[in-house]
């Protein structure tokens, strides 16, 4: 699991410790990480400019160039204000051999040590020069530990920024490199340990990673189970103009765990999908999870009809529009932008800007817990655990890859994981899904449903390539 943390959190374990390895020491371990860092990602022949800033970032940074000016490596540095700058991180720059210069020319290489942890979302001045400068030349850019201009704990970008290829992050993972636009400025994220493991608090957020499968274990039938004890899926979705998001939800539910799929429709539609899927069952039964909405008429009946089994429930498309005024933490909201915008009468500009804070809103307003699907789809749960995903590829957003999502969601509940879980584990795994069958070219979403399959089994057996889960 890849674990995020608060600024407050982190600047408390650094503190601790700081106590027994010293402040230099904390330093010297980010600086070797750095160094370790750069030395693979940028090409020996390349000079890197390094963009330095006033705080302890800059010196990180500092001392890194210093070592690769030492390993032979030729390096440029431009300092923001030089009367606020790391001073012994300068004076072992320059005594190593690294070029002060004025700002970035025709530099194709850049590391971005403007603010670290201490930073205000958004750029000004000269550093907002210089983000406009990274703009227009789209140089490879390696964030030392923040991405400079992005909300640290949220990940807002209320101004310019320097958008990375590369970040690597000291100790624990930020919140903001991993949500919102920051999410999606931070490119590839490298968590380097600097030793504060035992002082850190619980995260404030995580993220599942390939090598996760064995903490899911319990959903692989054991040599007693049955179709009942494996769980079943209830699903009423589809409508007349919508008859197929009712078989891509079907074949959702049927990659995933559970033991049997019931499905609830308008019987010519019922039919259709039992011809398609022989193994569903048509009509209502004993569930121990619904999935309504996907592709369904604009009606409160079925979120009602669900609700009154006391099971849990994910909650898609039309049936977004229906909640009653309280819901339940086991009752999973699974809107993109745009529905959970409706849902907080706020524009859907709003929501992408701070989809954390507009997820953490929704589960407030209703106390369950919320999908909110994205390029960064995102768990948030009553209880106050976050899940970011990051696997997927772009070419998911296709017609019906959510209808599959909410099937995949509602067999993994049946199967008994808590809501949070399975909410994180179905996005993560339909994400390496359609990476997977992006493999091939663009793909219709039932490729998606088929390729869930085998993605699951690799992730139970831990042999899922942490490559294409990303
Ligand atoms: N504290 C520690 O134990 C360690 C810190 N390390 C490094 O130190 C960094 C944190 O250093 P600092 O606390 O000095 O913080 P920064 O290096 O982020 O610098 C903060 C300074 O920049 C100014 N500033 C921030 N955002 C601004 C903005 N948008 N516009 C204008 N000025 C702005 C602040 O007023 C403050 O003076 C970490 O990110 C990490 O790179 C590492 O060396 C590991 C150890
Ligand atoms: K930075």
């Amino acid at each position: 699991m890849l674990t995020a943390h608060r600024v407050a959190d982190i600047r408390a374990a650094e503190k601790a410790a700081a106590a027994s390895a010293g402040w230099d020491g904390l330093m010297q371990r980010a600086v070797a990480a750095l160094t370790d860092v750069l030395a693979r990602v940028l090409p020996e022949d390349a000079v890197p400019i390094v963009l330095v800033g006033p705080g302890n970032n800059g010196g990180d940074a500092l001392f890194a160039a210093a070592a690769l000016c030492r390993r032979g490596r030729r390096v440029d540095v431009a300092l923001l204000d030089r009367g606020h700058v790391h001073e012994a991180g300068l004076a072992e720059a320059l005594a190593s051999g690294v070029r002060v210069v004025d700002g970035p020319v025709d530099h194709d290489h850049v590391v971005d040590a403007v603010f670290g942890i201490g930073a205000r979302a958004g750029l000004d001045g000269r550093a907002a020069e210089w983000a406009g400068w990274v703009e227009g030349r789209r140089p490879f850019v390696v964030a030392v530990d923040v991405p400079s201009g992005i909300g640290v704990d949220d990940g807002v970008r209320p101004g310019p920024s320097i958008p990375a290829d590369v970040t690597v992050t000291f100790g624990t993972a930020k919140v903001g490199l991993l949500v919102g636009p920051g999410g999606l400025s931070s490119g590839r994220v490298l968590v380097r340990d600097i030793g504060l493991a035992p002082h850190l608090s619980a995260p404030a957020a995580e993220a599942i990673e390939a090598g996760d499968g064995q903490r899911y274990r319990s959903i692989v039938p054991g040599p007693e189970a049955h179709k009942y004890s494996r769980g079943v899926v209830g699903i009423e979705a589809g409508s007349p103009a919508y008859a197929g998001a009712a078989h891509l939800c079907v074949a959702g539910a049927q990659a995933g765990p559970a033991g049997m799929v019931r499905f609830v429709g308008e019987p010519d539609l019922a039919a259709r999908v039992v011809d398609r899927a022989p193994e569903v069952v048509a009509g209502r039964g004993r569930v121990q999870a619904w999935v309504v909405g996907p592709g369904g008429q604009d009606s409160p009946d079925p979120l009602i009809s669900a609700l009154a089994d006391d099971v849990p429930v994910v909650v898609d498309a039309s049936a977004l529009a229906h909640l009653p005024e309280r819901l339940r933490p086991d009752v999973v909201l699974t809107p993109h932008a745009g529905e959970l915008a409706r849902l907080l009468d706020v524009e859907r500009a709003e929501v992408e800007a701070d989809p954390l804070l507009s997820a953490r809103r929704v589960v407030e307003r209703w106390n369950a817990t919320v999908l909110l699907k994205g390029p960064r789809t995102l768990v948030v749960s009553p209880d106050g655990r976050v899940r970011v995903n990051l696997s997927g590829t772009s070419w998911l957003g296709t017609a019906g890859a959510g209808d599959v999502l909410a099937g995949f969601v509602g067999s993994l509940l049946a199967s008994g994981l808590d809501a949070l879980e399975a909410a994180s584990v179905g996005a993560y795994l339909h994400g390496v899904a359609g990476a997977r069958a992006a493999r091939g070219g663009p793909f219709p979403a039932h490729v998606v449903a088929d390729e869930l399959r085998g993605v699951l089994h690799d992730f139970l057996e831990g042999t899922l390539d942490d490559e294409e889960a990303r």
